[in-house]
């Protein structure tokens, strides 16, 4: 699948580095996908989704999570009320921590941070997340990324937060989602501490910096995948100590694609095109203008 952004998404695209208009207590954020060409697969802190290694990764930016997020006071038990939906579908928070930990997060920054430590009503908030991606989600193609750096940037607005707890709040969600806070190629620094301060993600160099790139995206198959990256890495961690086993993702369809770009280049007498695949069967192919 390619093609050109529409004015209103390129608009979009950029809204994820401006300051969203928050009305009240409601912010959208559109914010994209990216795609790594050194990978992330594996952690050594699950909990504080610290990774083994550094990873490096191209912002795809006509690929996008627009996410509505709202902030509401209540008096009772803050976890209860948090609602999150994609693309329309309800997602069971009791069966997927990762949102709720993002929450906590943000709710205990916000408690920290409050005036009268914490006895402000507000710091008790439920969080509403509408999101819908223009992309299959769970399918090799960066969804979580883009899904929890949105929920992040969108926090980040309704809480003035600055821009390493938005990072790491993006982070717990998805490792892969700290790299879609910054634009163009973007550089995951594993970090050495145990507390993970120093695992944040910096903009090796804008996007503007290889104006002639192109990625195709090559949708085989839309169906979410059986193995969630986050089992998928933890499957490999456990089962080689050198992290030489991996899932099988690709397909018939991606290796035929891997095949026709060595032919390809194989015929130009150089390379003109490069794949990337994340854990799924969909290719990013990357080539000049
Ligand atoms: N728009 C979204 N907003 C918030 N969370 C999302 C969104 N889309 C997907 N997710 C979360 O991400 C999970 C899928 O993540 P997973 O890492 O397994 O796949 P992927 O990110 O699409 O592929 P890959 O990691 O291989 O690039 C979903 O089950 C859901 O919990
Ligand atoms: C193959 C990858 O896309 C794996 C991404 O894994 P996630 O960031 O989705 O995993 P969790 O941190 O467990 O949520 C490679 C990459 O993006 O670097």
């Amino acid at each position: 699948m390619f093609r050109r952004m529409t004015n209103e998404e390129e608009n979009g695209v950029r809204s994820k580095l401006a300051k969203i208009e928050p009305q009240n207590t409601t912010v959208e954020v559109t914010v994209p996908i990216n795609i790594a060409l050194i990978k992330y697969w594996g952690k050594r802190d699950e909990n504080l989704v610290l990774p083994l290694n550094d990873s490096l990764s191209f912002t795809i930016d006509s690929l996008f999570a627009r996410t509505t997020v709202s902030i509401e006071s209540i008096k009772d038990d803050a976890q209860r009320g948090d609602e999150v939906t994609i693309n329309g579908k309800t997602v069971d928070l009791r069966k997927n921590s990762r949102f709720g930990k993002v929450f906590d997060e943000a709710r205990k920054l916000l408690y920290n941070s409050s005036d009268n430590n914490g006895s402000n009503a507000n710091s008790n908030i439920v969080f509403k997340v509408d999101s819908r991606t223009n992309f299959p989600v769970a399918a090799g193609l960066a969804s979580s990324a883009a899904g929890f750096a949105a929920i992040a940037f969108a926090i980040k607005q309704l809480l003035s937060l600055s821009d390493d707890d938005a990072c790491r709040l993006a982070r717990i969600g998805s490792g892969s989602a700290c790299r879609s806070m910054c634009g163009g190629l973007a550089h995951w620094r594993a970090g050495v501490l145990v507390n993970g301060v120093d695992s944040i993600s910096v903009s090796r160099f804008p996007s503007s910096h290889w104006p002639s790139l192109r990625c195709i995206i090559v949708i085989f198959n839309e169906r979410e995948k059986d193995t969630g990256s986050t089992v998928g890495m933890q499957r490999t961690v456990q089962t080689s100590s050198l992290l030489k086993r991996r899932i099988q993702y690709l397909t018939e369809a991606s290796w035929a694609l891997i095949r026709a770009i060595h032919n390809f280049n194989d015929k130009q007498n150089e390379v003109r095109a490069a794949y990337s695949f994340d854990a799924g069967p969909n290719a990013c192919v990357f080539m000049e203008r």
